[in-house]
C-alpha cells in the first residue's frame, strides 16, 4: 500500500471497528460483483450463463439478484453483457437504492446521478413504471446514462443535466430523492488506487471542506424537493465523517423538526453505526442510526448511508408503495405500426407507453402519464427505440435487446459462430441462423441468441446478413466511452 494512502486512512482507526481485518481487506483487490436484470433473467439462468463461459459466481447472501465473481473476472467481454442481461456494480454501492426502496408508479430523483448504475437500479425497481428523474452536473458524463437506459432497455428515466442544489422547485415533490454525492472516493480505492505501487492521492482539508460545503448544500436542498411523508437517502462512497455524518447533523440542524432518521443497516451486509462524536465534534445521537460499511467487515468497497424521511402527512389518496401503476396509453405513431405490422410484437408490451419528444433521428418510447414542466430543459426521455430516418423500419439495438422476446416475426436465432459474426460486424452466414418461431423475410430483422435478443441484421438481396452492431460498441465495450448515442 502506498504510504500516503496508509496515512491517509490512519485517522479512521479510532472508529473503524475492526482495525486489521479493514487493513487486510484494502490491501486486497475485491470481487467483482453484477446483478441480472429483473426483467431478462433470473439470478440463478446468469448464473449458468457465466459458467458456460467459465466464470465462476456466488450470489449474494444480501441481495437476491447480486452475483459475486474473482477479483480477476472481465464479465464485461460477456456476450450477455451487450445483451444488457446484467450490470457490474460494486456490492456495497447497491445499498443506497435498497434502502430508498422506490416503488412502482412513484416519482424519484436521483441528483447527482452520472453513470447511471443506481438510476438503472431504482429504474429497475420501479419495473419501469413510475418516472426517475436523473441529474448530472457534467454535461460529459451524461452519454453514459443514455447508454445504460438503451441497454437495459429503460422506458421511465428522464435526463437532465444542472447543478444539483439549485434544481427548480416546480420540477418535485418527489416521492423519494437520493443524493449519492461527489466525494473524496475512498472507499473505492480497493478498486481503483490501493494496488497502485504509487499509492493514490489522499485529498486535505481544504479539498475535504469544499466538498462537504457542497455536500451540505446538495442535502439541503434535496430534503425540500421531497413530499411530506417522503424519504431522502444521502450516501457517499467514502469513510470521512466530515463528508458524512458532519452533512447529515448540519442538515438535520437545518431543518428541525421537518426531519427524521430512519434505520440505515441492512440484514446480511455487515455495517457499523454511524459516529456521534469526530475529532471533539458532538453529533445528534440520532446519527447512529445511519451506517457505514467497512471493506474488512464485508469483502467490499466502503460506504456511508444515512435515511431520512420528511416529516408529514402523504398525500392524500396515496396508496402506500406509489400511484396506481400501469395506464391505457400506447405510443400510436406510424413508426410503432410499421415495427408491429414487421415483427408482430405483443401489444401488451407497449401499453403504458407514449411516443416524443417529436424530431430527431429516434422515435423514443417513454412511460407514459408523467407530465415535466417546460424548464429545465429535457436531455433524453425515455429509450430511443425506432430509427426515423430508416426506411423500411429499423428498431434500435436497444429496442431489440429488449423487445426480441415479444416479437412473432422476422428474428432470427444466431448461433455461437454467427454471434461472433455479429459482434465484429462482419457477415453472418445463414447456416449460422435459424428462424425462431415465425417467418422471416427481406429488410431489418432481430437477432437473437440463446432467446435473449443480442441486436439488428439486415437480409439484402444476397445470401449474408448484414451486422448492425453498433460501431461504438466493437472498439469500446458497450460500457466504454465510445459514444452511446450510435447505433
Ligand atoms: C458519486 S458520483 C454518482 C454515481 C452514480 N450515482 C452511480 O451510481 O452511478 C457523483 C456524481 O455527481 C456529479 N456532480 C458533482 N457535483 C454535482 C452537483 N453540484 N450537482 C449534480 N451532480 C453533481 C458528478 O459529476 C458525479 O457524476
Amino acid at each position: 500500500m502506498g504510504e500516503a494512502i496508509a496515512a491517509g486512512l490512519a485517522r479512521y482507526q479510532s472508529i473503524c471497528p475492526d482495525w486489521p481485518a479493514f487493513r487486510d481487506a484494502i490491501s486486497r483487490p475485491q470481487p467483482v460483483t453484477l446483478w441480472a436484470h429483473p426483467e431478462r433473467l433470473a439470478p440463478e439462468t446468469l448464473q449458468r450463463l457465466l459458467d458456460d463461459a467459465g466464470i465462476a459466481s456466488a450470489p449474494s447472501p444480501w441481495d437476491d439478484i447480486l452475483l459475486r465473481l474473482a477479483p480477476d473476472a472481465s464479465p464485461a467481454h460477456h456476450w450477455g453483457y451487450f445483451a444488457g442481461l446484467f450490470q457490474i456494480q460494486e456490492e456495497s454501492a447497491r445499498l443506497p437504492v435498497k434502502l430508498l426502496d422506490p416503488r412502482p408508479g412513484e416519482r424519484v430523483l436521483d441528483l447527482c446521478a452520472a453513470p447511471g448504475n443506481k438510476t438503472a437500479q431504482m429504474a429497475l425497481a420501479m419495473e419501469n413504471h413510475g418516472l426517475v428523474v436523473a441529474n448530472e452536473l457534467q454535461s460529459g458524463r451524461l452519454p453514459a446514462i443514455r447508454q445504460l437506459i438503451r441497454r437495459l432497455g429503460l422506458r421511465n428515466v428522464l435526463t437532465i443535466r444542472g447543478a444539483g442544489e439549485s434544481l427548480a422547485a416546480n420540477t418535485g415533490p418527489f416521492d423519494r430523492v437520493l443524493v449519492d454525492a461527489p466525494c473524496s472516493g475512498e472507499g473505492t480505492w480497493r478498486k481503483y488506487r490501493i494496488h497502485q505501487r504509487d499509492g493514490g492521492r489522499v485529498i486535505d482539508d481544504v479539498e475535504r471542506n469544499r466538498l462537504a460545503q457542497r455536500q451540505r448544500r446538495l442535502l439541503h436542498h434535496a430534503v425540500g424537493l421531497v413530499r411530506p411523508g417522503g424519504r431522502i437517502v444521502y450516501a457517499t462512497c467514502t469513510l470521512a465523517p466530515e463528508e458524512n455524518e458532519a452533512v447529515v447533523d448540519a442538515v438535520l440542524g437545518d431543518w428541525g423538526e421537518a426531519l427524521t432518521v430512519e434505520s440505515a443497516s441492512q440484514p446480511a451486509l455487515p455495517s457499523s453505526p454511524g459516529v456521534t462524536e469526530w475529532q471533539g465534534r458532538h453529533f445528534d445521537p440520532r446519527l447512529a442510526g445511519t451506517c457505514r460499511v467497512w471493506p474488512g467487515d464485508a469483502d467490499v468497497g466502503g460506504f456511508y448511508v444515512a435515511v431520512l424521511s420528511r416529516t408529514g402527512p402523504a398525500r392524500v389518496g396515496q396508496a402506500p408503495g406509489g400511484e396506481s401503476v400501469g395506464s391505457a396509453a400506447w405510443p400510436d405513431h406510424p413508426a410503432t405500426r410499421a415495427l408491429q405490422q414487421r415483427f408482430a410484437v405483443n401489444p401488451r408490451a407497449l401499453q403504458g407507453l407514449t411516443t416524443g419528444p417529436d424530431g430527431g433521428r429516434y422515435l423514443h418510447y417513454r412511460i407514459a402519464d408523467q407530465p415535466w414542466p417546460s424548464a429545465p430543459r429535457v436531455d433524453a426521455f425515455g429509450l430511443a427505440a425506432i430509427g426515423l430516418q430508416v426506411r423500411p423500419v429499423k428498431p434500435t439495438t436497444g429496442a431489440a435487446l429488449w423487445l426480441a422476446p415479444e416479437m412473432g416475426r422476422n428474428v432470427l436465432e444466431l448461433t455461437r459462430a454467427g454471434l461472433d459474426a455479429y459482434r465484429q460486424r462482419r457477415p453472418i452466414a445463414p447456416e449460422h441462423t435459424e428462424p425462431r418461431g415465425g417467418p422471416v423475410s427481406r429488410g431489418f430483422v432481430v437477432l437473437t441468441h440463446q432467446g435473449y435478443g443480442v441486436g439488428v441484421g439486415r437480409i439484402g438481396h444476397g445470401k449474408m446478413i448484414e451486422s448492425h452492431y453498433p460501431k461504438a460498441w466493437v472498439t469500446g465495450s458497450p460500457g466504454g466511452r465510445a459514444n452511446p448515442d450510435a447505433d
